[in-house]
């Protein structure tokens, strides 16, 4: 493992030539992949770094590579994506899934490449490189020096559906590869660090991260944390009690107080902001244009969109009387997948005692731009995100449980106001606007990733484009 450490990061020139051909087929198909329903038209290599050299056993290439795509909107440089390409003579069995494909072009021609990530090797090559704090060219493994990782740790790659991809380490750590990587401060690492800082337990504190440093820019490529061992997320837990008929309000109000434990630390963390009339109106501009996006994406959604369109009007005559709402820092995309309860009396790693709900996954909606998801935000945008999973939970089950998603909304409020002093229900147009704008991109989430849903955020749809204040 210790070539990690030494080897020069240069990549044989060509080497887009031998991969072109199979990216081009095997990339769309990556549940990670955001640009699905575009043709790729092509590849530029933004970095590559050679972490084992090629043609022996095992060639292992770490890449930045942009594609190419046309845009909906206009033109653009078309995004960039990290890929740990490995190659070797022939596939091993168990490395099937990962295939990419065999080489018939440029250098690496006759050769077999796949996704090493899956691979315990380069894998491990990563855990390693992160534990020693490496340079390699441009890539930038950082530790935080006062927790310790122990090398030679097992790794297993993670099978759920992802946006990013992520690998468990003797489940002690859990690394998470970012795929689409922009440049600049990633609020994946930025927040759970500024939350360690504040010493707030409720999310796993950043053991390592990778950076690179290209052309005077900073990219946040993966993060490494505390695995909770034995975790259950919370929408597998609340399918389960779903399944059974079971009602979840204890720990939907345990959740509503997580959520407002973690905004009360970000409040101390970064700074709060006051959204008077002109941020409100731009806001609203925002959420207005989304929901004009949206439709022209999905025509099921055209019918409602005066209905939706009311939703943010309501919030822009609020902030034209003078209201006035504090924004901080904020999740960004919450929901039931990113809460993580440990099994009650069980290890736990730092969280306190067991059972208690964790949050993760900080990166906010991975398709807008870092800018907007860094910036301070009413903190109804998280509740309105959990009020959305209760309601997608109950949708997905049959027979439908009655009341269980009001239960559980009911619930996850009042825990939030148990902490924060303030129950979300008392600002109805504030989180109305915020579920609709949920709601809105739901509907092109789905539409794009996984059509069959469509018709759960549809029925949302249908309620707040019809629903008036009373
Ligand atoms: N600290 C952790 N401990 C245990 N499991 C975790 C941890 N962090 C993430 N996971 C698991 O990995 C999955 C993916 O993590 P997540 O951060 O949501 O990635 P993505 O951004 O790719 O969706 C989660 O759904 C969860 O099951
Ligand atoms: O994978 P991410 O955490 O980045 O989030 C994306 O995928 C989610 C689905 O996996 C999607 O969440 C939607 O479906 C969930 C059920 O699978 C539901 O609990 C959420 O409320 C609903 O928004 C999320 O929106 C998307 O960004």
């Amino acid at each position: 493992m210790s070539e990690a450490v030494t080897r020069p990061a240069t990549a044989g020139p060509g080497l887009l030539a031998s991969l072109d051909p199979l990216l081009r087929e095997w990339l769309p198909r990556q549940r990670w992949f955001a640009g699905k329903g575009r043709p790729v038209t092509g590849f530029s290599l933004v970095a590559a770094t050679e972490l084992l050299p090629a043609g022996g056993k095992l060639g292992l290439y770490h890449l930045l590579v942009q594609v190419h795509q046309p845009l909906t909107h206009g033109t653009g440089p078309g995004d960039c994506y990290q890929l740990l390409i490995g190659e070797r003579e022939a596939l091993p069995p168990r490395l099937a899934p990962a295939l990419i494909g065999h080489v018939t072009e440029g250098p690496l021609t006759g050769r077999t490449v796949y996704e090493a990530l899956y691979d315990p090797r380069p894998a491990g090559l990563l855990l390693e490189a992160l534990r020693t704090r490496a340079r390699i060219g441009g890539l930038r493994f950082e530790r935080d020096p006062r927790q310790e990782v122990r090398s030679g740790l097992v790794p297993r790659a993670v099978t759920a559906e992802q946006s990013n991809s992520s690998v468990v380490y003797g489940d002690t750590f859990i690394l998470k590869l970012l795929r689409r990587i922009v440049p600049g401060v990633n609020p994946d690492l930025e927040l759970p660090l500024a939350l360690a800082r504040e010493g707030c337990p409720r999310v796993p504190a950043p053991t390592a991260w990778l950076l690179a440093e290209l052309s005077g820019q900073s990219y946040v490529l993966g993060v490494l944390q505390p695995y909770i061992q034995g975790a259950a997320d919370g929408w597998e837990l609340a399918l389960r009690e779903l399944a059974k008929g079971q009602d979840f309000a204890a720990e939907a109000r345990a959740l509503g107080r997580a959520t407002a434990e973690v905004h009360t630390a970000l409040a101390r963390a970064l700074p709060t902001v006051t959204l008077g009339h002109i941020q409100l109106r731009s806001m609203v501009d925002g959420m207005l244009e989304r929901l004009d996006a949206a439709a022209q994406a999905v025509p099921a959604l055209r019918t409602y969109a005066p209905g939706l369109r009311s939703a943010f009007q309501a919030l822009a005559d609020l902030a034209a009387e003078g209201h006035t709402w504090t924004a901080q820092r904020v999740h960004g995309d919450l929901h039931l997948g990113q809460c993580l309860r440990s099994p009650a009396g069980g290890p736990s790693h730092a969280f306190g005692s067991g059972g208690e709900w964790s949050l993760i996954d900080f990166e906010g909606e991975p398709a807008r731009p870092l800018a907007e998801r860094r910036m301070p935000q009413p903190t109804v945008r998280d509740v309105a995100g959990m009020l959305r999973s209760f309601d997608y939970a109950a949708h997905s089950v049959r027979p439908s449980v009655p009341g269980w998603a009001e239960s559980c909304r009911a619930a996850y409020c009042s825990g939030y106001a148990e902490i924060d002093g303030r129950d979300p229900r008392n600002d109805p147009v504030l989180l109305r606007a915020y579920e609709t704008d949920k709601a809105v991109y739901e509907v092109v989430y789905e539409a794009r990733h996984r059509p069959d849903w469509l018709p759960v955020p549809l029925s949302a749809v249908r309620r707040l484009a019809s629903s008036h204040l009373t």
